[in-house]
């Protein structure tokens, strides 16, 4: 399948690298130049198909806009107005208003992936309009399943699902650097601190999932009576961690 870009930075270059760790063809990945060193580079890096007009897209099945908000709509009413297929955005993009506008052989959906997606681990959060043709569902839902999760939502839990999935792993690299300096605070070498403390969230991760216990249960089988791990869970009740966290997805989705 030939997938084309507007915009290759941080989620529209770690979007290709999930293709190409999928195995796409480099071929197959086009990349709007339009002057932008981002995508002069990452085309050069791994030999993508680098184009200079949104035309040259309609060799794409879709086409996804990975630009900023503010200039996402224009660069999707232009790109509707010259290429028929599937457009998606990263960012901004009003679903109803511009799928309104466009041709019948022509649709337009918003996707959340979130940065794991480069190594086949991510999620993307995706919305259609309600009336989406199941064909158009299919493509978009086989391109995100090649790097990881796929959640299909309305359109008004995309910011949340967006958020719980996509910022959160923000959240997650600033307690990985917190634990390494009270790690390193207590002895142990910097580079050793991250491999534990990562494999420590994996690890922690992949035994939620396949043992399917609650995380107050799995919690519980680490907190020995009187032992040290409570005293670390007592003093982040008193920290306000999980006060912290709370208000952390709530400042980031609304
Ligand atoms: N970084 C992330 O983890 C995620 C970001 N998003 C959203 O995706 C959008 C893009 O985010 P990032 O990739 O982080 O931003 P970014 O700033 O790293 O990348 C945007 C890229 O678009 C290019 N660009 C801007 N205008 C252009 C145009 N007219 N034609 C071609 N290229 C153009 C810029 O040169 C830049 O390389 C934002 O709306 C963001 O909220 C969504 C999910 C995850
Ligand atoms: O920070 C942001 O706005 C984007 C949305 C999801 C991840 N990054």
């Amino acid at each position: 399948m030939k997938i084309g870009f507007i915009g290759t930075g941080k989620i529209g270059s770690a979007i290709i690298k999930g293709l190409l760790n999928a195995k796409n063809s480099s071929q197959d990945i086009y990349v709007y130049d339009g002057g932008h060193k981002s995508a002069q580079k990452i085309a050069a890096e791994f030999n993508l198909h680098l184009v200079n007009s949104y035309t040259e897209f309609n060799a794409c099945q879709a086409v996804i806009v990975a630009v900023s908000g503010s200039s996402a709509e224009a660069i999707l009413k232009q790109l509707g107005q010259k290429y028929h297929g599937i457009m998606l955005s990263t960012g901004g993009g009003d679903l109803t208003q511009i799928n309104s506008g466009l041709a019948q052989d022509t649709t337009f959906a918003k996707i959340v992936p979130n940065t794991p997606v480069q190594i086949g681990s991510g999620i993307t959060a995706i919305s259609f309009i309600p009336d989406e043709k199941p064909e158009v569902i299919a493509t978009v839902k086989k391109i995100f399943t090649q790097m990881g999760a796929v959640y299909v939502v309305p359109e008004n839990l995309l910011g949340i699902y967006g958020t719980v999935a996509g910022c959160t792993p923000a959240f997650v690299d600033l307690m990985i650097a917190a634990l390494s300096d009270a790690a390193v605070q207590n002895g142990i070498k910097r580079a050793d601190s991250y491999q534990i403390i990562e494999q420590m969230l994996l690890g922690t991760s992949q035994l939620a999932l396949a043992s399917k216990k609650l995380p107050e249960e799995l919690k519980d089988e680490v907190t020995t009576p009187g032992g040290s791990t409570i005293r670390g869970v007592a003093k982040l009740e008193e920290t306000g961690f999980r006060n912290a966290l709370i208000q952390a997805v709530n400042a980031a989705a609304n």
